[in-house]
């Protein structure tokens, strides 16, 4: 069954989303299964409110590079109430990774995530980080993070550019490393599929143009010597509209 049509959230369906699950008569089932937790949170997107979760099919396409490329580490930006931490999480510690970083910044949403991801077993696993994305990327660079396996984008839209860019100047995108981005044809995001398509001859003149017009913004330059191989895959909303998520495999870095 689809969820209920796309609509603004934050308006306390968050809350009432855990009220569910905490009063659901198959709440004792729901711990320790990652399973049961994430057919909870689609059962409340089918019968109460929309919720803007990746949703199982283009899920499937993530989980299905997890199992194959056995990431050791992945960080997402974008945590909302935890469905894709808890979905990609679960795959993530059966193909043997150690850490999953998920970016978060509502306070309410990061608490909701974790009282699920608890729920599932998966805190052990999956660590919930709250704030802006931006400040959280910088905090763990300090602390010594180097480069992911896996970087999920699923933030706000207009922003996938910048913070790719942050990345790769952070350090985390390195030959070898995949960066997947979430709702590439709902709505799209023009700017950010043509940079990973983009040569770094082309990268390295539009560098320099942002550097002259970089002004006082937080605004990253990114690392035009990255190499891409980006593939656009299909997949439903979980309300059932066709979108796509974007994966962008490092391929390399010129010199
Ligand atoms: C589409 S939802 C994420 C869905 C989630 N990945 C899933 O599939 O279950 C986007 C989330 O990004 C968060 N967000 C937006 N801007 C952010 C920022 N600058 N830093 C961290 N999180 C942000 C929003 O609060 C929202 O919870």
């Amino acid at each position: 069954m689809p969820y209920k049509p796309e609509e603004e959230c934050n308006d306390g369906r968050e809350t009432e989303l855990l009220q569910f699950i905490r009063s659901h008569p198959q709440y004792s089932s729901m711990k320790n299964s990652p399973e049961a937790v994430l057919a909870a949170i689609d059962e409340f997107g089918t019968t109460k409110d929309f919720l803007m979760n990746v949703g199982q099919e283009k899920g499937a396409v993530v989980t299905k590079i997890i199992s194959e490329q056995k990431p050791k580490t992945l960080i997402e930006i974008g945590c909302y109430v935890g469905f894709s931490a808890i979905l990609f999480g679960n795959e993530f510690r059966k193909a043997g990774g150690q850490k999953y970083l998920s970016l978060e910044l509502n306070p309410t949403f990061a608490s909701v995530a974790r009282e699920l991801v608890a729920l599932a077993g998966l805190d052990q696993i999956v660590e919930i980080i709250e704030g802006p994305c931006r400040e959280s990327l910088r905090s763990l660079h300090k602390q010594g993070a180097g480069a992911f396996d896996i970087i999920f984008i699923d933030h706000a839209k207009v922003l996938y550019l910048d913070e790719l860019k942050l990345c790769e100047e952070l350090g985390f995108v390195r030959p070898g490393t995949t960066v997947i981005a979430d709702d590439m044809i709902l709505p799209g995001n023009a700017a950010y599929s043509a940079y990973v398509r983009d040569s770094p001859e082309l990268k390295k003149q539009h560098l320099e143009e942002n550097k002259a017009n970089k002004g006082e913004g937080d605004m990253s330059l990114g690392n035009p010597y990255l190499i891409y191989e980006t593939t656009l895959i299909h997949g439903r909303e979980p309300t059932g509209r066709d979108d796509a998520v974007e994966i962008s495999w490092c391929k390399g870095e010129t010199l």
